[in-house]
């Protein structure tokens, strides 16, 4: 399914610090000058989950494959992007593309790292970006009502539909609000996800700290998290550059480091398991011992689809999915343990998987 998420800021923050170690590569170019990045860098990064080591220690299973998602590190975007200031609209296209937006916003102190706009203000920083976002967004809905215009006449469902939902938001960022204020129907969504505007998107709040700062945050994140509850928004609190050391170090030096630092969870698994929450994302597993694995479907999704996940055959023929909760086979020390607390279960085509859900899905070929 590849979900993606964008990863958003003014220049110089430290996006490509973060991208670098979430995907644990130097892929990104991440230096002390603005516009460092021009052409997106696109990496598969694995998202944590402890449950998939317990379910492959009772199964005794050789291998664990963790589920991915996408994150995309964009260029910076400035104060008039919207009109071509900058790299102009080229990175506009770049978040469009995204699920979903991390916006990362520079809270650390370092006089030796250039702010673009000579300042510490997380906050003010976020109102430009959003600002050039709902710019771009108004822009483009109006040249689409006039495409949209010629058509509706005699038009299908679809075209007068994505007109009201066009104008519904041309109607909420007139008022100054992003697109994602908009009460959208649950009939309307599908329609909704196509218009693909920048602000319709949802945001994570990515405070990029210092490094002394990163298990406690500072006053400029705090001033941050305010900001995002009032929107309904998250924040984590992370220092890239710990991230990207972090990210270099064998697995235990740096649960060491960790500790010595006050964190109990590196700032990424936070930051990728927000994201994954953020997509409306949950996770489902299929255990044996070869291999113990995570799949990614979207909350709501039914058994058929599910299967479909790992290949498409195993939809279209799809008969049943022998079905074990989580914490059932947990306590059943693995799935014969579970059939004798009568916690095994044979589920159809109308079931809706459960995140934790060990499934076995049975399929003609
Ligand atoms: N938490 C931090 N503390 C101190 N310095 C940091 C921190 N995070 C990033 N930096 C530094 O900030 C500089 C800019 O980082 P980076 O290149 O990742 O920014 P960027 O947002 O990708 O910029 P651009 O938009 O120009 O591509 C680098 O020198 C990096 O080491
Ligand atoms: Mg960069």
């Amino acid at each position: 399914m590849g979900f993606k998420m964008g990863i958003v800021g003014l220049p110089n923050v430290g996006k490509s610090t973060l991208f670098n170690a979430l995907t644990r590569t130097a892929a990104a170019q991440a230096a002390n000058f603005p516009f460092c990045t021009i052409e997106p860098n696109v990496g598969e990064v694995a998202v944590p989950d402890a449950r998939l080591d317990v379910l492959a220690g009772i199964a005794g299973s050789k291998t664990i494959i963790p589920t991915r998602m996408t994150f995309v590190d964009i260029a910076g975007l400035v104060r008039g992007a919207s009109k071509g200031e900058g790299l102009g609209n080229q990175f506009l296209a770049n978040i469009r593309e995204c699920d979903a937006i991390a916006h990362v916003l520079r809270c650390f102190e370092d006089g030796d790292i250039t702010h673009v706009e000579g300042r510490i203000d997380p906050v003010a920083d976020a109102e430009t970006i959003e600002t050039e976002l709902m710019l771009a967004d108004m822009e483009s809905i109006e040249r689409r009502l006039v495409a949209l215009g010629k058509k509706l006449r005699g038009g299908d469902q679809d075209t007068l539909d994505q007109d009201r939902l066009l104008r519904a938001a041309l109607a909420a960022l007139n008022e100054g609000k992003p697109a994602r204020t908009v009460q959208v129907a649950e009939d309307d969504k599908r329609i909704w996800r196509q218009l693909m505007l920048l602000t319709s998107k949802p945001v994570l709040y990515v405070c990029n700290v210092e490094e002394a700062k990163a298990a406690t945050g500072n006053s400029q994140s705090d001033r941050v998290a305010v900001m995002a509850k009032a929107q309904g928004a998250g924040t984590v609190v992370i220092s890239a550059r710990i991230e990207e050391e972090l990210a270099q170090m064998p697995a235990d030096d740096a649960a060491m480091f960790l500790e010595e630092m006050g964190l109990h969870e590196a700032g990424l698994d936070r930051l990728i398991k927000a994201g994954y929450a953020l997509l409306g994302l949950q996770t489902y597993f299929t255990v044996g011992p070869k291999e113990a694995r995570a799949w990614t479907i979207t909350k709501g999704t039914l058994a058929p689809q599910a299967a479909g996940v790992i290949h498409g055959d195993f939809e279209k023929g799809f008969i049943r999915a022998e079905t074990v909760g989580y914490d059932d086979y947990v306590a059943g020390k693995g799935e014969a343990g579970a059939k004798e607390a009568g916690k095994f279960r044979v589920e159809g085509k109308t079931y809706e998987v459960k995140d934790g859900d060990v499934l076995h899905f049975l399929f003609n070929a």
